[in-house]
């Protein structure tokens, strides 16, 4: 079996007297993916918040590959491997496809002290990449990103994490206002995501959604953990409805 590549434990957040997140436990081992499910309010995005840096826990430990970590900020966990894609991922849309690739990692040309960007290079990656994704249509890396649909724009951010060859890529409801099409898109990078070596948290709304693409099944409710090795090849989507609504038997 694959090694553990992200261990969160007993982590706990409070937002003044609310407690948003208590006593939680969550493992993600090397190319798995796993799917984070529960109601609103549940603290699924709480949690992930605390992993990808941008909220403090109020207590717990992170370990990455065994090795405890501090993610203080969201450069802190994108420097330690790990990239959180939101519907609309901190894409600026008036910059081209190639910028928003390379954002604040842009490739230089000539000497250093000059800091001239490589356009050229950048625009030759940002091609292959979108090939990659699956965007087959006939759109140039310099295409603004405003120009691009919902589901292209969630494929560019994921090829942005797949060429900064992220370890672990997590994906906060990257589904939703998407078409049937574009949706089925996403669904297929996550595939490809663990083909090529990444680990992903897939957080949905839409439980057949991750039950196409998910390894595993973790389901929170009102702050806690409560399953975390459910294999959706071996249970229903009703089932899991159970867990997730606490009407289970
Ligand atoms: N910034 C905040 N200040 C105060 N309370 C918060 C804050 N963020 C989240 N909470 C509370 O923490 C709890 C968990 O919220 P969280 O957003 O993590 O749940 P969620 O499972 O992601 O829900 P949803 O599916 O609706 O996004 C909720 O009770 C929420 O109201």
């Amino acid at each position: 079996m694959a090694g553990e590549l992200v261990r969160m434990q007993n982590i706990a957040k409070s937002y003044g007297r609310i407690r948003a997140i208590e006593d939680v436990t969550l493992t993600v081992r090397e190319k798995e993916i796993v799917g984070l499910l529960g109601d609103n309010g549940a603290g699924k995005s709480t949690l992930i918040k605390i992993l990808s840096g941008a909220v403090p826990a109020t207590s717990g430990d992170i370990f990455i590959r065994g090795e405890k970590v501090e993610m203080r900020s969201t450069t802190d966990a994108i420097a330690r491997g790990i990239e959180t894609i939101y519907q609309d991922s901190a894409l600026v849309p008036q910059l081209s496809i190639a910028r928003n690739l390379f954002l604040g990692r842009e490739p230089l040309k000539g000497p250093r002290f000059l800091n001239r960007m490589d356009q050229a290079r950048m625009n030759e990656v940002a091609a292959e990449l979108l090939r990659q994704v699956g965007i087959t249509k006939n759109i140039a890396p310099t295409t603004p990103i405003g120009a691009l649909s919902g589901g292209e724009r969630q494929a560019v951010a994921i090829a942005r994490a797949m060429y900064f060859d992220s370890d672990l890529i997590i994906l906060d409801e990257p589904t939703n206002n998407l078409g049937v099409a574009e949706t089925q898109g996403v669904l297929n990078f996550v595939r490809n995501a663990r083909n090529s070596g990444h680990s992903c948290i897939f957080i949905a709304h839409n439980i057949h959604h991750v039950f196409q693409v998910v390894d595993r099944i973790v389901v929170m409710r009102r702050g806690r953990v409560v399953a975390d090795a459910i294999d959706p090849k071996k249970t229903s989507v009703e089932e899991v409805e159970k867990v997730i609504t606490g009407m289970e038997p």
